[in-house]
């Protein structure tokens, strides 16, 4: 059974119940990283600590939610190894996943109702990364991270995907 680690600020409390009982349906083990009531706070918190249990490995995937999903997709993109995509359709949720492999879905509580949100969480879970050229591109991502890896620096594609050294 998958694990997913879910959070969300003040704003996004209120949307999480529906999603977390939602998750369980779908067969899922969910645990919730808090805020734990309407009380204001700061989503720079919970961001960080969805996106650090996923990127160690302890949670499979992550949902984050504040009032647009921007400020939580912000933060939980700072930890090392995350890549959260803050969705408002669908469509593009399923292609973060298929393309950039997105271990973190992000919403907005003032953007999208629950049945949307139900249907974004299920998109995005139910698509896989497709690998190939896609691969090359989430380790180039995963390259920026790493400020000592010189591997990109110097590496530009032409359109037949092959390497090309500017050198
Ligand atoms: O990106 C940030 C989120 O949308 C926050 O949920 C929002 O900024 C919180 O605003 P406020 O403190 O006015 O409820």
């Amino acid at each position: 059974m998958k694990k997913i680690a879910i959070g969300s600020d003040h704003v996004g409390y209120e949307l999480k119940p529906t999603i977390i009982d939602y998750l369980k349906e779908l067969g899922y083990e969910v645990k919730d990283f808090g805020t734990y009531s309407t009380e204001r706070t700061d989503y720079p918190i919970y961001g960080k600590k969805v996106g650090e249990v996923v990127a160690s490995g302890e949670y499979d995937l992550g949902i984050v939610i504040c009032g647009t999903g921007v400020g939580i997709s912000l933060a939980a993109n700072k930890v090392p190894g995350i890549r959260a995509v803050v969705c408002s359709e669908p469509y593009s949720a399923q292609l973060s996943k298929m393309h950039n492999n997105t271990n973190i879905l992000a919403f907005g509580s003032r953007v999208v109702g629950p049945e949307l949100a139900k249907m974004i969480v299920k998109t995005w879970l139910d698509a896989t990364f497709v690998g190939g050229r896609h691969a090359r591109r989430v380790d180039e991502l995963g390259a920026i991270e790493d400020r000592d890896n010189k591997e990109f620096e110097n590496i530009e594609y032409s359109q037949s995907d092959k390497y090309i050294d500017k050198n």
